[in-house]
């Protein structure tokens, strides 16, 4: 496509947003380079959504196996491997990052599996000192783990070394109380780890809808997860037996096995060279991007966690695709609506939810109504669980058009992926009344509610 330059398109960053883009980009003819400091995949293939969802899964079999006596299975004596699961996991991410960089190399994608920076508008410099020209460049670095800033805070894991650990802790402190907080604190739990939550305020999940926030907090406690809400770290002190000594406010020192900080994800633009282009930042570090993710430059665009918009996969490959079809695709520029999109956090039980809170509906809209299910599952009352769901819908009291769905249940997140392309397209709650239901299933309780 171009002469002056190396390539038509350079992308920093092989995660969920460059790597779409570079593949479709080449697909639409452009000749494609990318570079990866880390591994093909980026967070969600190599240390995110992938792994962790594994980990959720190996995790659960403590329920199922308690519950099955229930259901009239005698297994006898059980035991869990940690390391057999660990390397599991750690293989079948090994086969996806294959799969990953197969798909680039399909395309005639350059891979250079090293790290990238920019060192002029058009020019990026490899980590061997090759320096290389583009027509266009994509920053697609993703986030990395905040630490927090207390003294003794590099003895503390991340989210990054928790899926490597040799062995389990006994006793676990993590702090934070969002969705990576949630996520692993059940996974330790099921795995019969002590585990403390420690959050700086005093509400989880802040985005989520109170009445859901409430039930996994109810039901985490009765699973036997601590949590100290308002308190902060003060120092981590590490013990000679490999333990540590960790102070919070208004509590004395505890002794604990593992400090996990997962107090959110900060933008990975560090030594990334944004001065010597131009690249504007906001206050948080985050590369600034129109609706078409172009970046104060124009032929510089920036995609996924690094612009901090929506952190989630899903969003991080639109924005991708959407860059990739306006700048190459030839047709009319492609912008991602990030309203109205669906999300999951998954904890045991698992949370899903689209659209608006209770409390956003009624700031948004006044008046609102609220359809509720709160309902013991068929599978928990048979396992003598005493455990129960919670389903929430909210409609614009005027015209019905549902605004919000909310759950927690076993796969709430399967549920809501369907149920949130009727939110998307403005279906209305009688739309649902009309739908037939499927029995017996949790879903049906989506077009009973009253
Ligand atoms: C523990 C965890 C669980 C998660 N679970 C979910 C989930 O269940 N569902 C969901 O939707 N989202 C989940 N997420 C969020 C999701 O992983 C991210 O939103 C998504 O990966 C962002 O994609 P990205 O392309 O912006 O960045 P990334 O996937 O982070 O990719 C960026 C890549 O750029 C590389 N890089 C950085 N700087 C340079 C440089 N200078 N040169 C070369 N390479 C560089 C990095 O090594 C990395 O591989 C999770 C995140 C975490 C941490
Ligand atoms: N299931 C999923 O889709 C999924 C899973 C994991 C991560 N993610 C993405 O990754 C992003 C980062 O996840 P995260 O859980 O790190 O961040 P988060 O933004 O979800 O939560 C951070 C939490 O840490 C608390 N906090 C901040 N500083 C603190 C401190 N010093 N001490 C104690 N608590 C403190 C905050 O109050 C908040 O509750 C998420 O926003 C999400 O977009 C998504």
């Amino acid at each position: 496509m171009s002469d002056t330059y190396d390539f038509d398109l350079f992308t920093i960053g092989a995660g969920s947003g460059g790597v779409r883009a570079s593949r479709v980009s080449a697909a639409h003819g452009a000749k494609v380079a990318i570079a990866e400091e880390h591994r093909v995949g980026g967070t969600c293939v190599i240390r995110g959504c992938v792994p962790k969802k594994m980990l959720v899964y190996g995790a659960h079999f403590a329920e199922d196996l308690e519950d099955c006596k229930r259901f009239g299975w005698e297994i006898g004596e059980r035991s869990f491997d940690w390391k057999v699961l660990r390397d599991n996991v750690l293989d079948d991410v090994k086969r996806i990052e294959g799969a990953y960089t197969e798909t680039l190399d399909n395309h005639d994608v350059t891979i250079f599996k090293e790290r990238a920076e920019l060192t002029g508008p058009h020019e990026i410099t490899l980590a061997s000192g090759k320096v290389v020209t583009a027509k266009y460049i994509l920053i697609a670095t993703g986030a990395r783990p905040r630490l927090p800033e207390c003294q003794g805070a590099n003895h503390g894991i991340t989210s990054n070394e928790a899926f490597h650990l040799d062995k389990l802790p006994e006793r676990i402190v993590i702090a934070g109380g969002g969705y990576i907080a949630n996520e692993f604190a059940g996974i330790f739990n099921e795995f019969g780890c002590k585990v403390t939550l420690v959050n700086r305020g005093d509400t989880l999940l802040r985005s989520y809808d109170e009445a859901v926030r409430d039930r996994l907090l109810q039901i985490s406690m009765t699973k036997g997860i601590d949590f100290k809400f308002n308190t902060v770290f003060e120092t981590v002190k590490p013990c000679d037996d490999g333990g540590f000594l960790v102070k919070m406010s208004d509590c004395d020192e505890e002794r604990v096995d593992q400090v996990m900080w997962a107090v959110g994800r900060v933008p990975n633009i560090e030594g990334l060279g944004l001065d010597k282009a131009g690249i504007e930042v906001g206050e948080g570090g985050e590369i600034k991007v129109d609706r078409f993710s172009k970046t104060n430059v124009d032929h510089i665009y920036a995609v996924g966690d690094v612009t901090d918009r929506v952190q989630l996969t899903p969003v991080a490959i639109r924005e991708g695709q959407a860059f990739a079809d306006t700048v190459f695709g030839g047709l009319e520029p492609v912008a991602v609506d990030h309203s109205c999109v669906p999300s999951a956090v998954f904890s045991h039980p698992p949370i899903a939810a689209v659209g608006m809170t209770e409390g956003e509906a009624k700031n948004a809209l006044g008046s609102v109504k609220v359809y509720l299910s709160d309902f013991r599952p068929m599978k928990n009352v048979l396992a003598g669980r005493n455990e129960r769901s919670l389903f929430k819908m909210i409609c614009d009291g005027d015209s019905g058009r549902i605004v919000g769905i909310h759950m927690i249940a076993p796969e709430a997140p399967e549920m809501m992926q369907a149920a949130a392309i009727a939110v998307k397209a403005g279906l209305t709650k009688a739309d649902f009344d009309a739908t037939v239901a499927i029995h017996p299933t949790m879903a049906e309780e989506l077009v009973l509610m009253r």
